[in-house]
């Protein structure tokens, strides 16, 4: 992969998560800052990874050859346009985390002839086993879109996107998608919990089956994922009478629902921030 010089603007959850798959990769942690106001946040990073950190943005842009935009939407208009005030982007990719800012918008903070690529991360990066989408628009180099590709191939599996509106199909199926099935974990950890069990027995239980059954359907990458739960169910047996109940409430359908709730949330968003 090539070696460029790597600035965070942000240093939360997702920033923590690439820069730690980053650097147990072998990325030197010296081509790597992170910029953030709270010292606690960026000193925290800096200490456990061993990068450099700096609470001014633009000071911490200024000689980077990537800068990575992972700070929330809602303040990404305003960090681009204090960033734009005194940086030269000519030169720079331009790396954006965040959900709901279109690059038109990029475009319209830091100017028409920005290298950007949009990146959708999520927090399995952390332990190396993030997925990303990711979508460039047609000028950016394939140089360029190489390093895009690398740098979060170092934290995981990537998939690309034609149109800029696949990223909402990658937040709604893959961004926002841990948080669903902590979800379903922590509903189970506490039924079991309810049935005898103590927390770390039922913790244990859940994650492990959880993990299992995602390590099994990695080793059977050819048997859908209805065969997989098919070879649990026997016939009038316990698993089917639990998915009985699943069906019965439709949970499908509420699955669909809240996907769709992703992606209608990420386009209002777009018109927002
Ligand atoms: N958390 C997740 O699972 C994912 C988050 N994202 C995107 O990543 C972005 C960051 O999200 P999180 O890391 O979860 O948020 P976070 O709240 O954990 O981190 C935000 C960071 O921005 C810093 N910050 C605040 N104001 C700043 C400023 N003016 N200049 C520089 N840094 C500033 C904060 O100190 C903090 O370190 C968001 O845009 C989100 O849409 C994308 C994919 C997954
Ligand atoms: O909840 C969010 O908006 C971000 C984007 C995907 C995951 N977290």
């Amino acid at each position: 992969m090539q070696q460029r010089k790597i600035t965070f603007i942000g240093a939360g959850n997702m920033a923590q998560a690439i820069v730690a798959g980053l650097v147990s990769s072998g990325y030197p942690a010296s081509l790597i800052t992170v910029c953030a106001p709270s010292e606690h946040h960026r000193a925290a990073l800096a200490a456990r990874y061993g990068v450099n950190h700096h609470g001014d943005n633009a000071a911490g842009a200024h000689d980077a050859d990537v800068i990575v935009l992972a700070v929330k939407p809602q303040l990404m208009a305003e960090v681009c346009r204090q960033l734009a005030a005194t940086v030269d982007f000519s030169g720079k990719l331009v790396l954006s985390i965040a959900a709901g800012v279109n690059v038109s918008r990029f475009y319209a903070l830091l100017g028409e002839n920005l290298a950007i690529v949009r990146i959708m991360p999520n927090t399995p990066s952390l332990v190396g086993k993030g997925l990303s989408g990711l979508f460039a628009p047609s000028g950016v180099s394939e140089s360029d879109r190489a390093f895009s590709a690398d740098l979060m191939c170092a934290v995981g599996k990537i998939c690309w996107v034609e149109d800029e509106s696949g990223i909402n199909g990658v937040i709604a199926a893959a961004g926002s998608a841990p948080a669903y099935f902590f979800l379903f974990m922590d509903a189970m950890q506490q039924q079991a919990v309810s049935m005898g069990f103590d927390e770390p027995t039922a913790r244990m239980m859940v994650l492990q089956a959880a993990s299992g059954a995602a390590a099994l359907a990695e080793a059977n990458p050819d048997q859908p994922f209805s065969v997989l739960r098919q070879n649990v169910t026997s016939k009038g047996g316990t698993t089917a009478a639990a998915l009985q109940v699943f069906e019965q409430q439709q949970l499908n359908h509420t699955i669909a629902e809240a996907m769709q709730a992703a992606v209608a949330r990420a386009e209002e968003m777009e018109k927002s921030f």
